[in-house]
């Protein structure tokens, strides 16, 4: 198994060192399982750290892929090196693409439990199931990370972005002081008017709870925000998902990566299986780790 790892990582090391001398903003690296011939009318997109993918991504990714099967979504986890505010720090990039890899075949093992997946005629199921590319990309925002993706090669022009966030990421793509020179919203417009959102609730003290969120989204339908140059259209292109129920403990990188360093049963409940795996063999926080 440890062997495995270090070919996945070494893999993912040299098409990482090959992106990052490419002037590119925006690359695909690889594609779970490999295949690029299937054609989707939507592309999801869940960018992150990856810092490392948690249970949390995996049920915003999962939620998202069984409300529309069909016809066959295709999945982009996207890698961000570079991120708005937070400074780069360990695990190395290419251990998590290596955790991103891992993470994608958990989920097409949990979309494979599910009916909306099962075969069909004589269609197997793994044939069903979505493809799941692992990109990467320097840009930070989110009007930028799209218009990269739809000027690649590789997708469709006009096939539509999902993004899927958290809330407390959706607060943050509307804030203006992240728009120069004019700190004003609408850089929103040719990403919203292509393009979707669909957020999953993030209840905390510092975000409020199912009904402030809610609240939000009113807000913006209501033209609250109108003045600061968005437009209350965008509000339904914003779709606004359940998240953790209060009856289960919170989950987030930041938890998973604490576990690591004390409380390893905890990571069953914070992070998917082979995610696991590779953080207890692979330990990539301590430090030791190759770069
Ligand atoms: N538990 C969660 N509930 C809702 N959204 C989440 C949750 N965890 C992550 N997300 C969303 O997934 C996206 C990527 O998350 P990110 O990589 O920042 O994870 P994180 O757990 O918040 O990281 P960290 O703990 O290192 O700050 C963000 O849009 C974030 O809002
Ligand atoms: N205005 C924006 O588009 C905007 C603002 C803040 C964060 N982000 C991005 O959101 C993603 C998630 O950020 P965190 O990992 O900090 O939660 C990162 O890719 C980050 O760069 C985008």
């Amino acid at each position: 198994m440890m062997a495995s790892f270090q070919a996945l990582r070494s893999q993912y090391a040299s098409l990482l060192k090959r992106f990052l001398s490419s002037t590119k903003d925006f690359e695909v690296l690889a594609t779970v399982p490999p295949d690029h011939s299937a054609e989707s009318e939507t592309l999801y997109v869940l960018d992150s750290s990856f810092n490392p993918p948690t249970r949390a991504h995996l049920r915003i990714a999962s939620t998202a892929l069984l409300e529309n099967p069909k016809p066959r979504p295709r999945l982009l986890l996207l890698l961000a090196t570079q991120n708005a505010d937070k400074p780069s720090k360990p695990a190395s990039f290419e251990d998590r693409l290596a955790m991103m890899d891992l993470f994608a075949r958990d989920l097409r093992a949990r979309l494979a439990e599910s009916p909306a997946f099962a075969a069909t005629g004589l269609t197997h199921a793994v044939e069903n199931l979505p493809l799941v590319d692992i990109g990467v990309t320097r840009k930070p925002y989110f009007v930028d990370k799209a218009a990269a993706i739809e000027h690649s090669d590789s997708y469709p022009v006009a096939l539509e972005q999902v993004h899927l966030t958290g809330y407390d990421t959706l607060i943050r793509i509307f804030n203006a002081k992240y728009y120069p020179p004019t700190h004003t919203l609408t850089p929103l417009e040719p990403f919203l008017s292509k393009h979707r959102l669909r957020v999953t609730m993030r209840p905390s003290d510092e975000w409020g709870g199912p009904e402030e969120q809610l609240g939000w989204m009113e807000a913006l339908a209501r033209g609250d925000r109108d003045a600061e140059g968005a437009q209350r259209e965008w509000a339904q292109r914003i779709q606004l998902v359940p998240g953790r129920p209060p009856s289960e403990q919170p989950v987030s990188s930041t938890l998973a990566r604490e576990a690591l360093t004390s409380e390893t049963d905890d990571l069953n409940r914070l992070v998917p299986d082979q995610v696991r795996d590779f953080l207890l063999s692979e330990r990539p926080y301590s430090g030791n780790s190759k770069v």
